[in-house]
């Protein structure tokens, strides 16, 4: 079990970021060479740390997904990273350009170190195949020398982290509602204990109720394994919930980036200004009570 970092650990004042980062993008750039190459991604760096929870906010087609399946090396062509390195850092003290890594070694690292929920992950389940089944199949793939014994174990443990039953593990997906579902998918990209895990829009499709109890499991669970978190959605007022920091883009470029509240207090750009304003909730009653949630579970 890793040892719990929390966003409150500082050294000489400085923010977790720049003292013990686990993740660095450097001036990243990603094309589509289709019939048109489209700029996906310009120029983005970025660092995340240990620990942390960063909001990756802007409107569809800005670049959020791709740059976060560049993170976890799952672009394919047409996608090309034209420039920039990205690194991880681990917790023993040596860092990995992802870039360079290849068959075997790129595949150990992936989901070990680095998973990720994807957008609509919940329906990416396989219908006929029981949770359990599914959930195991991550420690014999990733873990082989556990025992049968002990691979059941942990699924069941896994599930209860998420707050859902481990009667459940006999379950089809279809037997699940939309929430537990996607919890059972937040389950198995913590299976192995990651330092960062990317979520890409994971509650888009829930309704409120379902999404603020996931948003809060994480940001408890976050507190109690101290995983680092890029979470990626066009909804500004949920990430201002959840985030430390968030960073705003705009066709393909970071044009702010900043602690959540100054943010959302004093935005700088144009862009997050006119981002903000189109929630009209933010600046009624609930804006104050979106607030009022913020950094619960943590110390941000
Ligand atoms: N396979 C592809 N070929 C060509 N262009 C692509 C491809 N995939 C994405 N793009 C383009 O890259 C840009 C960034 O897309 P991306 O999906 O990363 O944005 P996004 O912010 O994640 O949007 P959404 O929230 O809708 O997923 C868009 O202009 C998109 O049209």
């Amino acid at each position: 079990m890793s040892t719990p970092t929390t966003v409150g650990d500082r050294s000489a004042g400085k923010p977790i970021h720049e003292t013990n980062p686990v993740l660095t993008i450097d001036h990243v750039s990603i094309d589509y060479l289709a019939q048109r190459t489209v700029h996906a991604v310009k120029d983005v760096s970025l660092t995340l740390g240990r620990g942390e929870i960063l909001g990756l906010a802007g409107e569809s087609g800005c670049g959020k997904s791709t740059l976060a399946y560049a993170i976890n090396r799952l672009l394919k062509p047409p996608a090309v990273v034209s420039s920039g390195t990205i690194s991880f850092h681990s917790r023993e003290g040596y860092s990995i350009d992802l870039g360079a890594l290849q068959g075997e070694e790129l595949r150990q690292f992936r989901w070990d170190r680095i998973s990720m929920v994807f957008q609509g992950a919940m329906n990416s389940l396989n219908p006929v195949i029981s949770i359990q089944a599914q959930l195991e199949d991550v420690f014999s793939t990733h873990r082989p020398e556990l025992s049968k014994k002990e691979r059941r174990e942990k699924c069941g443990e896994l599930l209860e982290r998420v707050g859902v039953d481990r009667s459940r593990l006999k379950s089809f997906p279809h037997e699940l509602s939309g929430g537990m579902r996607q919890r059972v998918m937040i389950a198995m990209a913590m299976a192995l204990d990651p330092q960062v895990m990317i979520m890409d829009e994971p509650t888009t499709a829930l309704d409120v109720v379902v999404q603020r109890e996931i948003l809060r499991e994480i940001t408890r669970l976050r507190a109690e394994l101290g995983f680092a978190v890029i979470f990626i959605t066009h909804d500004l007022p949920l990430l201002l919930e959840i985030s430390d920091r968030i960073a705003v883009m705009k066709e393909g470029e970071i044009v702010e980036l900043g602690q959540a509240l100054d943010v959302y207090t004093k935005p700088q750009h144009e862009y997050t200004k006119r981002l903000l304003a189109s929630f009209p909730s933010l600046t009624g009653d609930r804006g104050d009570f979106a607030r009022g949630t913020h950094g619960k579970g943590t110390d941000a």
